[in-house]
């Protein structure tokens, strides 16, 4: 709607300097969006990369410009870009979260896209606590000697809840050859434990899980292997980036959780080592997991609304 309204715009304009030669040519609402950039923030949670673009900014194309500047070849390169809408007048201040995935999809809630959210809106307001609004809820930050913490609400093994085509929770079931247990931490993972991360062709095994029928929404997939008492290395393959991650807090959650309900581990907190850090995950006595860790500020930018090949 609003192309075809630029479209005629841009038509008019046209119209009107074709008629007249002699005027100075006035650059046309197109062109103005052709030129036009939008600042961005670079930040990374243990590895895991957004750029950050306030959501005021007028970004015509979310989805495009997402899979044009998360290529790690040609864009910026990112796991995805974060829309934050700060709301300064709470106590404590509220930021709004969006995701836009390297696919151009949406994704409900990323762990450490929220703990970069939370350090962009606490370094904006100087405060060390802010709510982050998402779409599977609205959850409290913190800066901890730990880093940023989120609070990263309940997780379920509910079959209608993660989804999957199910009866009952699946725990230790095979799926495309691979022995999971699934859980929604915010979104689907179905976790595998191995005995050494480093030993999984994670390209090859994931893909399958990752598109199973069972997912009606898909899921990612992350695997993780015992590093001593109450620690686990994790990898893990995402969906909407469709490769993986340096990073996955909602992964590193999922690991946690699932360790606890299969016996694995009772440590409180439990340490998960993506390859990009070393995230905490904790619980308290309502069950809701906690996600800790460094967030840094890596760089500051500004990328075009149309690439020059759109151009
Ligand atoms: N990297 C994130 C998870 C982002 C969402 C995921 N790719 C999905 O589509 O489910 C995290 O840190 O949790």
């Amino acid at each position: 709607m609003a192309d075809d309204a630029l479209t005629h715009h841009d038509e008019r304009e046209h119209a009107k300097q074709t008629a007249d030669p002699e005027s100075a040519p006035t650059p046309t609402a197109i062109q103005r969006i052709r030129t036009m950039t939008v600042p961005f923030q670079k930040y990374h949670g243990t590895g895991n990369d957004f750029l950050i673009i306030h959501a005021a900014e007028y970004v015509p194309d979310r989805a495009a410009l997402a899979k044009r500047e998360c290529d790690r070849d040609t864009g910026v390169g990112a796991d995805g870009i974060l829309y934050l809408a700060l709301e300064e007048q709470f106590n404590p201040p509220r930021v709004v979260m969006t995701l836009v995935q390297p696919d151009g999809s949406t994704a409900p809630m990323c762990g450490n896209g929220a703990r970069c959210a939370a350090e962009w809106a606490m370094q904006r307001t100087d405060t060390d606590s802010v709510m982050i609004d998402t779409q599977a809820g609205t959850l409290r930050a913190d800066r901890t000697p730990d880093g940023i913490t989120v609070e990263m609400g309940t997780p379920t093994f509910a079959p209608e809840d993660i989804p999957i085509d199910a009866d009952d929770p699946v725990l230790e079931e095979s799926i495309e050859g691979l022995e999971v247990s699934v859980v929604n931490t915010g979104v689907p993972h179905a976790v595998a434990f191995v005995d050494d991360v480093d030993d999984v062709d994670l390209e090859s095994v994931a893909p399958p899980v990752r598109h199973a029928d069972v997912f009606p929404k898909g899921t990612n997939v992350t695997i993780a292997s015992p590093d001593g008492e109450g620690h686990f290395r994790q990898r893990t393959f995402e969906r909407g980036v469709e490769g993986e991650t340096d990073s996955c807090g909602t992964g590193a959650v999922a690991i946690a959780v699932i360790a606890r309900r299969l016996g694995r581990t009772d440590a409180d907190p439990v340490a998960v080592s993506p390859p990009g850090g070393e995230l905490k995950v904790s619980f308290n006595d309502r069950g809701r997991a906690t996600l800790a860790g460094p967030v840094e500020h890596e760089f500051d930018g500004e990328v075009a609304l149309e690439s020059p090949a759109e151009q």
